[in-house]
């Protein structure tokens, strides 16, 4: 029986097609297509937007997306095995879908998608937080996406919304929400996919911001961030020294106790700190 869709439910898709999934790929697909509509309206405006879907698999979020009304989609898949099923997808939504194969880490994407972009991905953990800082670190800003709706292993959405004080808060948080807003609009057991992974899993959407929250330049901010959250537990006057000699002095400037440790310490006042390394305050 056919799909709400009008597709074959994604069962019989991977059957059809030898789609066992290889663990080298990451490849843990979902196949409740209610679900895979639920994320993808956790991604937002998508009548009026191109969607970038990275590791689109045998196509349930592909579906998710185009159902509910994504103007194009352009989805970069590494695993050949799942070309021909999202071929049958394309032909379903004519002219709305176009397939790449290729990895995502490398694929040149220029000329293919028309702003407002948002990018959505069910990946691998390890793939997801890579292009995630890529994401959050183009060289300008606003970057070329609207929003990245992106699943994590449940641990890393922690570590990507976390506030000062919280065990998961630390560089990844300070990047995410410098730049953008992020949020879990989503938690999913193991059993949401086939074959279950180890850990729980959570989508986060992190809308763009239109400018960094608060003034600093991105290099500083992260060689600051780097040196104080590699020995977290110590006090910044410690770990912030190989910086500059006169850390105490810019730390005082900026009103922030050299004994503190960086686990305390808020996103605006490490953007503070940063500017005051680069004399800007
Ligand atoms: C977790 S599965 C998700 C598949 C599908 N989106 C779903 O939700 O059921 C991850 C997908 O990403 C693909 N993938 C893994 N690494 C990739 C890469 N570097 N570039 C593009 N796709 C990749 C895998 O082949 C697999 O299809």
């Amino acid at each position: 029986m056919a799909a709400i869709d009008g597709l074959p439910p994604l069962r019989e898709v991977i059957a059809t097609h030898g789609l066992s999934a290889r663990k080298a790929l990451g490849q843990n697909f979902i196949l409740d297509l209610n679900l895979t509509a639920r994320i993808a309206r956790s991604a937002g405006q998508l009548a009026q937007s191109d969607v970038l879907e990275v590791g689109p698999g045998p196509g349930g979020l592909t579906r998710g997306l185009l159902a509910e009304g994504a103007r194009r989609v352009v989805a970069v898949e590494k695993d050949a095995r799942c070309l021909p099923a999202l071929a049958e997808v394309a032909a379903h939504y004519p002219g709305r879908l176009e397939v790449i194969e290729g990895d995502a880490l490398t694929v040149d994407l220029s000329g293919r998608l028309t702003p407002p972009v948002r990018i959505v991905a069910n990946l691998p953990y390890n793939v997801g937080t890579e292009l995630l800082i890529r994401w959050l670190t183009p060289p300008e800003w606003p970057p070329f996406w609207t929003s990245l709706t992106l699943m994590f292993q449940r641990e890393v959405a922690k570590r990507i919304t976390a506030q000062a004080g919280d065990d998961a808060y630390g560089r990844l948080a300070i990047l995410a929400q410098w730049r953008a807003e992020p949020r879990v609009v989503l938690e999913l057991p193991p059993e949401a996919f086939v074959p279950p992974p180890k850990v729980s899993s959570a989508v986060v959407h992190l809308d763009a911001l239109p400018g960094p929250r608060f003034p600093a330049n991105l290099r500083t901010l992260e060689r600051v961030t780097a040196a104080a959250f590699g020995q977290r537990r110590k006090m910044l006057r410690a770990s912030l020294k190989g910086l500059t000699p006169d850390i105490e002095a810019h730390l005082a400037a900026v009103g922030i106790p050299a004994t503190e440790r960086a686990e305390r310490v808020s996103l605006e006042a490490f953007c503070a700190l940063a500017q005051s390394l680069d004399g800007a305050n």
